[in-house]
Protein backbone atom coordinates (compact mmCIF):
# COMPACT_ATOMS: atom_id res chain seq x y z
CA UNK A 1 0.00 0.00 0.00
CA UNK A 2 1.23 3.75 -0.69
CA UNK A 3 0.36 5.73 1.98
CA UNK A 4 0.11 9.56 1.31
CA UNK A 5 0.61 10.99 5.07
CA UNK A 6 -0.66 14.33 6.00
CA UNK A 7 1.58 15.71 2.79
CA UNK A 8 2.03 19.59 2.16
CA UNK A 9 3.89 20.83 -0.87
CA UNK A 10 4.68 24.12 -0.82
CA UNK A 11 6.81 25.29 -4.02
CA UNK A 12 9.56 28.01 -3.65
CA UNK A 13 7.48 31.46 -4.37
CA UNK A 14 4.86 30.12 -1.88
CA UNK A 15 2.38 28.47 -4.21
CA UNK A 16 0.78 25.80 -1.68
CA UNK A 17 0.66 23.02 -4.44
CA UNK A 18 -0.70 20.30 -1.74
CA UNK A 19 -2.36 21.08 1.55
CA UNK A 20 -1.72 18.33 4.18
CA UNK A 21 -2.77 15.78 1.74
CA UNK A 22 -3.81 12.04 3.37
CA UNK A 23 -4.61 8.77 1.20
CA UNK A 24 -4.44 5.50 1.42
CA UNK A 25 -3.92 3.78 -2.32
CA UNK A 26 -4.74 0.31 -2.21
CA UNK A 27 -2.48 -2.26 -3.84
CA UNK A 28 -3.31 -3.96 -7.36
CA UNK A 29 -6.21 -1.38 -7.60
CA UNK A 30 -6.68 1.68 -9.86
CA UNK A 31 -6.67 4.92 -8.03
CA UNK A 32 -7.41 8.25 -9.50
CA UNK A 33 -6.77 11.62 -8.75
CA UNK A 34 -9.05 14.04 -10.63
CA UNK A 35 -9.92 17.26 -10.13
CA UNK A 36 -10.03 20.88 -11.49
CA UNK A 37 -6.63 22.34 -13.38
CA UNK A 38 -4.11 23.43 -10.81
CA UNK A 39 -5.79 21.39 -7.98
CA UNK A 40 -2.16 19.31 -6.85
CA UNK A 41 -2.76 16.00 -8.82
CA UNK A 42 0.25 16.12 -11.13
CA UNK A 43 2.35 17.38 -7.53
CA UNK A 44 0.93 14.47 -6.21
CA UNK A 45 1.64 11.91 -8.99
CA UNK A 46 5.16 13.01 -8.53
CA UNK A 47 5.87 13.39 -5.06
CA UNK A 48 4.70 9.84 -4.89
CA UNK A 49 8.26 8.52 -7.00
CA UNK A 50 9.98 11.64 -5.34
CA UNK A 51 10.06 13.85 -8.61
CA UNK A 52 8.71 16.53 -6.61
CA UNK A 53 9.59 16.30 -2.68
CA UNK A 54 7.19 17.06 -0.29
CA UNK A 55 7.51 19.93 2.21
CA UNK A 56 6.10 18.56 4.78
CA UNK A 57 4.65 14.69 5.57
CA UNK A 58 5.58 11.68 4.55
CA UNK A 59 4.95 8.89 2.08
CA UNK A 60 5.10 5.35 3.21
CA UNK A 61 5.61 2.63 0.19
CA UNK A 62 4.42 -0.39 1.89
CA UNK A 63 5.03 0.89 5.52
CA UNK A 64 8.71 2.51 4.48
CA UNK A 65 8.99 6.27 4.32
CA UNK A 66 10.21 6.50 0.57
CA UNK A 67 13.10 8.67 1.79
CA UNK A 68 14.86 5.72 2.92
CA UNK A 69 14.83 4.38 -0.74
CA UNK A 70 17.38 5.54 -3.01
CA UNK A 71 15.56 7.55 -5.37
CA UNK A 72 16.68 5.15 -8.40
CA UNK A 73 15.20 1.89 -6.46
CA UNK A 74 11.92 4.00 -5.65
CA UNK A 75 11.92 4.86 -9.62
CA UNK A 76 12.29 1.46 -10.65
CA UNK A 77 9.54 0.38 -8.87
CA UNK A 78 7.36 2.38 -10.36
CA UNK A 79 6.59 2.94 -13.83
CA UNK A 80 5.32 6.45 -15.25
CA UNK A 81 3.58 7.31 -18.18
CA UNK A 82 2.76 10.80 -19.28
CA UNK A 83 0.34 12.66 -21.52
CA UNK A 84 1.91 12.44 -25.72
CA UNK A 85 3.86 9.04 -24.33
CA UNK A 86 7.03 11.38 -23.95
CA UNK A 87 9.16 8.11 -26.57
CA UNK A 88 12.58 9.09 -27.43
CA UNK A 89 12.61 9.99 -30.92
CA UNK A 90 15.30 8.83 -32.60
CA UNK A 91 14.69 5.22 -30.82
CA UNK A 92 12.39 2.50 -33.08
CA UNK A 93 9.27 1.44 -31.06
CA UNK A 94 11.09 -2.07 -29.40
CA UNK A 95 13.70 0.04 -28.50
CA UNK A 96 11.69 2.75 -26.61
CA UNK A 97 10.04 -0.01 -24.68
CA UNK A 98 13.23 -1.99 -24.02
CA UNK A 99 14.76 1.15 -22.35
CA UNK A 100 14.69 0.48 -18.95
CA UNK A 101 15.39 -3.58 -18.93
CA UNK A 102 18.76 -1.83 -21.10
CA UNK A 103 19.35 0.45 -18.29
CA UNK A 104 18.92 -2.21 -15.38
CA UNK A 105 21.61 -4.07 -17.55
CA UNK A 106 19.18 -6.58 -20.04
CA UNK A 107 20.99 -8.30 -23.12
CA UNK A 108 19.76 -6.54 -26.25
CA UNK A 109 18.27 -9.63 -27.55
CA UNK A 110 16.24 -10.55 -23.47
CA UNK A 111 15.34 -6.30 -23.42
CA UNK A 112 13.83 -6.67 -27.09
CA UNK A 113 12.43 -10.15 -26.50
CA UNK A 114 10.38 -8.65 -23.57
CA UNK A 115 9.58 -5.87 -25.19
CA UNK A 116 8.25 -7.60 -28.10
CA UNK A 117 6.02 -9.04 -25.68
CA UNK A 118 4.76 -6.06 -24.01
CA UNK A 119 3.64 -4.94 -27.40
CA UNK A 120 1.27 -8.15 -27.59
CA UNK A 121 0.01 -7.10 -24.24
CA UNK A 122 -1.13 -3.76 -25.11
CA UNK A 123 -2.34 -4.43 -28.44
CA UNK A 124 0.39 -3.25 -30.35
CA UNK A 125 0.74 -4.73 -33.99
CA UNK A 126 4.22 -6.30 -33.82
CA UNK A 127 5.02 -4.98 -37.47
CA UNK A 128 5.56 -1.46 -35.34
CA UNK A 129 8.22 -2.58 -33.94
CA UNK A 130 11.09 -1.20 -36.29
CA UNK A 131 8.90 1.73 -36.47
CA UNK A 132 9.79 5.11 -35.15
CA UNK A 133 7.52 7.08 -32.77
CA UNK A 134 6.61 9.69 -35.52
CA UNK A 135 5.36 7.12 -37.61
CA UNK A 136 2.58 5.80 -34.82
CA UNK A 137 -0.85 7.50 -34.21
CA UNK A 138 -1.31 9.33 -30.90
CA UNK A 139 -3.36 6.47 -29.77
CA UNK A 140 -0.45 3.93 -30.82
CA UNK A 141 2.32 5.78 -29.56
CA UNK A 142 0.03 5.94 -25.85
CA UNK A 143 0.14 2.36 -25.71
CA UNK A 144 4.35 2.13 -26.32
CA UNK A 145 4.05 4.73 -23.55
CA UNK A 146 2.30 1.92 -21.09
CA UNK A 147 4.68 -1.07 -22.64
CA UNK A 148 7.32 0.90 -21.71
CA UNK A 149 6.13 1.75 -18.46
CA UNK A 150 5.80 -2.10 -17.58
CA UNK A 151 8.69 -3.27 -19.42
CA UNK A 152 10.68 -3.82 -15.91
CA UNK A 153 7.68 -4.76 -14.25
CA UNK A 154 7.10 -2.37 -11.65
CA UNK A 155 4.44 -2.94 -8.91
CA UNK A 156 3.36 0.56 -9.31
CA UNK A 157 2.10 2.05 -13.00
CA UNK A 158 1.80 6.19 -12.28
CA UNK A 159 -0.19 7.71 -15.03
CA UNK A 160 -0.62 11.44 -15.45
CA UNK A 161 -3.63 12.32 -17.72
CA UNK A 162 -2.51 9.46 -20.57
CA UNK A 163 -4.78 9.73 -22.66
CA UNK A 164 -6.06 13.21 -23.02
CA UNK A 165 -4.42 13.89 -25.75
CA UNK A 166 -6.46 11.36 -27.75
CA UNK A 167 -9.59 11.60 -29.49
CA UNK A 168 -12.70 9.96 -27.71
CA UNK A 169 -12.74 6.82 -29.89
CA UNK A 170 -9.47 5.73 -29.13
CA UNK A 171 -10.01 6.96 -25.31
CA UNK A 172 -12.32 4.46 -25.00
CA UNK A 173 -10.03 1.79 -26.31
CA UNK A 174 -6.69 2.94 -24.29
CA UNK A 175 -9.07 2.73 -21.64
CA UNK A 176 -10.56 -0.28 -21.74
CA UNK A 177 -6.93 -2.14 -22.80
CA UNK A 178 -5.89 -0.20 -19.37
CA UNK A 179 -8.78 -2.44 -17.66
CA UNK A 180 -7.81 -5.40 -19.34
CA UNK A 181 -3.79 -5.36 -18.33
CA UNK A 182 -4.87 -4.17 -14.52
CA UNK A 183 -6.47 -7.29 -14.57
CA UNK A 184 -4.07 -9.31 -15.59
CA UNK A 185 -1.44 -7.85 -14.29
CA UNK A 186 -2.68 -6.53 -11.14
CA UNK A 187 -0.38 -3.56 -11.20
CA UNK A 188 -1.09 -0.52 -7.85
CA UNK A 189 -1.77 2.28 -10.44
CA UNK A 190 -2.31 5.75 -9.59
CA UNK A 191 -3.90 7.50 -12.19
CA UNK A 192 -4.68 11.60 -12.70
CA UNK A 193 -7.36 13.01 -14.89
CA UNK A 194 -9.42 16.48 -15.12
CA UNK A 195 -11.83 14.13 -16.56
CA UNK A 196 -14.64 12.97 -13.53
CA UNK A 197 -15.87 9.94 -16.51
CA UNK A 198 -12.42 8.61 -16.74
CA UNK A 199 -11.86 8.46 -13.28
CA UNK A 200 -15.23 7.02 -12.31
CA UNK A 201 -14.63 4.13 -15.29
CA UNK A 202 -10.99 3.40 -14.36
CA UNK A 203 -10.88 4.10 -10.39
CA UNK A 204 -11.64 1.55 -8.08
CA UNK A 205 -10.86 4.37 -5.58
CA UNK A 206 -11.22 8.24 -6.94
CA UNK A 207 -9.89 11.19 -4.72
CA UNK A 208 -11.55 14.30 -6.12
CA UNK A 209 -9.14 17.47 -5.17
CA UNK A 210 -9.88 21.30 -5.27
CA UNK A 211 -7.88 23.89 -5.86
CA UNK A 212 -5.47 24.03 -3.22
CA UNK A 213 -4.49 20.73 -3.09
CA UNK A 214 -7.01 19.86 -0.72
CA UNK A 215 -8.90 16.49 -0.53
CA UNK A 216 -12.95 17.02 -1.72
CA UNK A 217 -13.45 13.15 -1.12
CA UNK A 218 -12.00 10.05 -1.46
CA UNK A 219 -14.08 7.10 -2.47
CA UNK A 220 -15.54 4.40 -4.64
CA UNK A 221 -16.90 5.19 -7.41
CA UNK A 222 -20.52 4.36 -7.16
CA UNK A 223 -20.46 5.89 -3.80
CA UNK A 224 -19.04 9.26 -5.17
CA UNK A 225 -22.18 9.23 -7.26
CA UNK A 226 -25.03 8.05 -4.70
CA UNK A 227 -22.98 10.76 -1.60
CA UNK A 228 -21.02 13.21 -3.13
CA UNK A 229 -19.29 14.79 0.56
CA UNK A 230 -20.23 18.51 -0.63
CA UNK A 231 -21.75 20.75 -3.45
CA UNK A 232 -18.11 21.32 -4.90
CA UNK A 233 -17.57 17.18 -5.71
CA UNK A 234 -21.69 17.27 -6.53
CA UNK A 235 -20.96 19.97 -9.06
CA UNK A 236 -17.92 18.25 -10.36
CA UNK A 237 -19.57 14.96 -10.83
CA UNK A 238 -22.01 17.14 -13.28
CA UNK A 239 -25.68 16.93 -14.15
CA UNK A 240 -26.44 13.69 -14.75
CA UNK A 241 -25.04 11.53 -11.89
CA UNK A 242 -28.25 10.05 -11.36
CA UNK A 243 -28.22 8.07 -14.41
CA UNK A 244 -24.30 7.62 -14.45
CA UNK A 245 -25.18 6.03 -11.14
CA UNK A 246 -27.01 3.08 -12.56
CA UNK A 247 -23.95 2.37 -14.56
CA UNK A 248 -22.98 0.55 -10.89
CA UNK A 249 -26.56 -1.51 -10.47
CA UNK A 250 -26.59 -4.76 -12.76
CA UNK A 251 -29.87 -5.44 -15.08
CA UNK A 252 -29.43 -9.27 -13.58
CA UNK A 253 -32.66 -8.04 -11.15
CA UNK A 254 -35.11 -7.40 -14.38
CA UNK A 255 -37.38 -10.26 -15.60
CA UNK A 256 -37.76 -10.00 -19.10
CA UNK A 257 -41.02 -11.46 -20.47
CA UNK A 258 -40.61 -14.39 -23.57
CA UNK A 259 -44.20 -14.37 -24.03
CA UNK A 260 -44.11 -10.94 -26.79
CA UNK A 261 -41.59 -12.86 -28.84
CA UNK A 262 -42.55 -14.72 -31.98
CA UNK A 263 -40.37 -16.41 -34.42
CA UNK A 264 -40.85 -14.76 -37.99
CA UNK A 265 -41.64 -18.47 -39.09
CA UNK A 266 -44.61 -18.46 -36.35
CA UNK A 267 -47.93 -19.88 -37.09
CA UNK A 268 -51.34 -17.91 -37.48
CA UNK A 269 -51.99 -19.56 -33.49
CA UNK A 270 -48.78 -19.00 -32.71
CA UNK A 271 -49.33 -15.19 -33.40
CA UNK A 272 -52.47 -14.81 -32.34
CA UNK A 273 -52.01 -16.23 -28.61
CA UNK A 274 -48.55 -14.09 -28.43
CA UNK A 275 -50.75 -11.43 -29.19
CA UNK A 276 -52.46 -11.52 -25.84
CA UNK A 277 -49.67 -10.48 -23.98
CA UNK A 278 -48.92 -7.49 -21.74
CA UNK A 279 -46.25 -5.99 -24.18
CA UNK A 280 -47.83 -3.62 -26.72
CA UNK A 281 -46.00 -4.89 -29.61
CA UNK A 282 -44.31 -8.04 -30.74
CA UNK A 283 -40.77 -8.78 -30.79
CA UNK A 284 -39.90 -10.49 -34.27
CA UNK A 285 -37.06 -12.99 -34.16
CA UNK A 286 -35.44 -14.94 -37.57
CA UNK A 287 -34.75 -18.43 -37.53
CA UNK A 288 -31.33 -18.44 -35.24
CA UNK A 289 -33.39 -16.71 -32.42
CA UNK A 290 -31.88 -12.94 -33.31
CA UNK A 291 -34.09 -9.83 -32.99
CA UNK A 292 -35.21 -8.46 -36.62
CA UNK A 293 -37.63 -5.55 -35.21
CA UNK A 294 -41.10 -5.15 -33.53
CA UNK A 295 -44.73 -5.11 -34.70
CA UNK A 296 -47.96 -4.74 -33.50
CA UNK A 297 -49.71 -7.69 -33.19
CA UNK A 298 -52.66 -6.81 -35.20
CA UNK A 299 -50.06 -6.49 -38.47
CA UNK A 300 -48.48 -9.89 -38.81
CA UNK A 301 -49.44 -12.74 -40.95
CA UNK A 302 -48.31 -15.64 -40.94
CA UNK A 303 -45.56 -16.89 -43.14
CA UNK A 304 -45.84 -13.78 -44.53
CA UNK A 305 -43.36 -11.39 -41.93
CA UNK A 306 -41.53 -9.04 -44.30
CA UNK A 307 -38.52 -7.83 -41.68
CA UNK A 308 -38.20 -4.56 -43.75
CA UNK A 309 -41.44 -3.31 -42.20
CA UNK A 310 -40.83 -4.32 -38.56
CA UNK A 311 -40.06 -1.17 -36.20
CA UNK A 312 -36.26 -0.97 -35.42
CA UNK A 313 -35.21 -2.75 -32.17
CA UNK A 314 -32.68 -0.18 -31.40
CA UNK A 315 -29.84 -1.67 -29.84
CA UNK A 316 -30.52 -4.31 -26.98
CA UNK A 317 -28.89 -5.09 -23.80
CA UNK A 318 -27.17 -8.27 -22.39
CA UNK A 319 -29.41 -9.33 -19.55
CA UNK A 320 -27.93 -10.04 -16.45
CA UNK A 321 -24.05 -8.73 -17.81
CA UNK A 322 -24.70 -5.25 -18.88
CA UNK A 323 -25.80 -2.16 -16.65
CA UNK A 324 -29.76 -0.61 -15.59
CA UNK A 325 -28.03 2.33 -17.84
CA UNK A 326 -28.06 0.04 -20.63
CA UNK A 327 -31.32 -1.50 -20.46
CA UNK A 328 -32.91 2.12 -19.81
CA UNK A 329 -30.79 3.15 -22.63
CA UNK A 330 -32.43 0.53 -24.54
CA UNK A 331 -35.56 1.28 -23.69
CA UNK A 332 -35.33 5.48 -24.31
CA UNK A 333 -34.23 4.86 -27.44
CA UNK A 334 -36.42 2.18 -28.78
CA UNK A 335 -39.53 3.48 -30.64
CA UNK A 336 -41.74 0.90 -28.57
CA UNK A 337 -40.34 2.15 -25.57
CA UNK A 338 -39.18 -1.39 -24.48
CA UNK A 339 -35.97 -2.60 -24.15
CA UNK A 340 -34.86 -5.68 -25.77
CA UNK A 341 -32.73 -8.04 -23.71
CA UNK A 342 -30.43 -10.61 -25.58
CA UNK A 343 -28.02 -13.60 -24.16
CA UNK A 344 -24.12 -13.64 -24.63
CA UNK A 345 -24.88 -14.65 -28.13
CA UNK A 346 -27.32 -12.12 -29.06
CA UNK A 347 -30.48 -14.24 -29.55
CA UNK A 348 -33.84 -12.78 -27.85
CA UNK A 349 -34.08 -13.05 -23.80
CA UNK A 350 -37.25 -11.25 -23.62
CA UNK A 351 -38.32 -7.47 -23.25
CA UNK A 352 -38.14 -4.99 -20.67
CA UNK A 353 -40.82 -1.94 -20.12
CA UNK A 354 -39.71 1.62 -18.99
CA UNK A 355 -41.40 0.63 -15.96
CA UNK A 356 -40.45 -2.39 -15.43
CA UNK A 357 -36.99 -0.73 -15.75
CA UNK A 358 -38.07 1.91 -13.04
CA UNK A 359 -39.12 -0.54 -10.59
CA UNK A 360 -36.20 -2.06 -10.92
CA UNK A 361 -34.04 1.29 -9.99
CA UNK A 362 -36.32 1.89 -7.13
CA UNK A 363 -35.13 -1.52 -6.05
CA UNK A 364 -31.62 -0.99 -6.83
CA UNK A 365 -31.31 2.34 -5.15
CA UNK A 366 -33.33 0.87 -1.56
CA UNK A 367 -30.71 -2.02 -1.75
CA UNK A 368 -27.85 0.19 -1.57
CA UNK A 369 -29.12 2.86 0.76
CA UNK A 370 -29.80 -0.56 2.91
CA UNK A 371 -26.27 -2.11 2.51
CA UNK A 372 -24.76 1.18 3.13
CA UNK A 373 -23.71 2.14 -0.36
CA UNK A 374 -23.55 0.55 -3.93
CA UNK A 375 -21.79 -2.63 -4.56
CA UNK A 376 -18.37 -1.50 -6.48
CA UNK A 377 -18.89 -3.83 -9.58
CA UNK A 378 -16.50 -4.54 -12.88
CA UNK A 379 -17.80 -3.72 -16.10
CA UNK A 380 -16.46 -4.42 -19.29
CA UNK A 381 -16.96 -1.40 -21.48
CA UNK A 382 -15.78 0.80 -18.18
CA UNK A 383 -16.20 1.05 -14.35
CA UNK A 384 -13.82 -1.31 -13.12
CA UNK A 385 -10.58 -3.10 -12.43
CA UNK A 386 -11.54 -6.70 -11.84
CA UNK A 387 -12.60 -6.76 -8.19
CA UNK A 388 -15.11 -8.03 -6.72
CA UNK A 389 -18.76 -8.29 -7.72
CA UNK A 390 -20.68 -8.72 -10.92
CA UNK A 391 -19.41 -8.43 -14.46
CA UNK A 392 -21.74 -4.92 -15.85
CA UNK A 393 -21.11 -3.15 -18.77
CA UNK A 394 -23.00 0.05 -18.99
N1 LIG B 1 7.50 24.21 -10.04
C1 LIG B 1 6.47 24.93 -9.61
N2 LIG B 1 6.67 26.11 -9.01
C2 LIG B 1 5.63 26.84 -8.55
N3 LIG B 1 4.34 26.47 -8.64
C3 LIG B 1 4.09 25.30 -9.23
C4 LIG B 1 5.14 24.48 -9.75
N4 LIG B 1 4.56 23.36 -10.29
C5 LIG B 1 3.23 23.50 -10.11
N5 LIG B 1 2.95 24.64 -9.47
C6 LIG B 1 1.63 25.13 -9.07
O1 LIG B 1 1.08 24.20 -8.18
C7 LIG B 1 -0.31 24.07 -8.38
C8 LIG B 1 -0.64 22.62 -8.67
O2 LIG B 1 -0.04 22.23 -9.89
P1 LIG B 1 -0.20 20.77 -10.50
O3 LIG B 1 0.52 20.72 -11.78
O4 LIG B 1 0.14 19.78 -9.45
O5 LIG B 1 -1.79 20.74 -10.76
P2 LIG B 1 -2.67 19.78 -11.63
O6 LIG B 1 -3.88 19.51 -10.82
O7 LIG B 1 -1.87 18.62 -12.06
O8 LIG B 1 -3.05 20.70 -12.86
P3 LIG B 1 -3.40 20.35 -14.39
O9 LIG B 1 -4.67 19.54 -14.38
O10 LIG B 1 -3.62 21.70 -15.00
O11 LIG B 1 -2.23 19.61 -14.95
C9 LIG B 1 -0.65 25.01 -9.53
O12 LIG B 1 -1.14 26.21 -8.99
C10 LIG B 1 0.68 25.22 -10.23
O13 LIG B 1 0.70 26.48 -10.85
Amino acid sequence: MIRIDSVTKRYPDGTVAVDRLSLDIPDRSITVLVGPSGCGKTTTLRMINRMVEPSEGTILIDGVDSRQQSVNTLRRSMGYVIQNAGLFQHRTIVDNIATVPRMLGWSKDKARARARELMERVGLDASFAKRYPYQLSGGQQQRVGVARALAADPPVLLMDEPFSAVDPVVRKGLQDELLRIQEELGKTIVFVTHDIDEAVKLGTMVAVLRTGGRLAQYAPPAELLSDPADAFVEDFLGADRGIRRLSFFSSGGLEPLTTPIVAVDATAEQIAARGATEAPYLLVTGLDGRPLGWSEPGKLTAGQVDAGQLLPYGRPFVAGRDSLRAALDCAVLSPTGWAVAVDAEGRAAGVVSQSAIGEAIRGAHAHAHSAGRAERPTTEDGGGSGKSGQKVVR
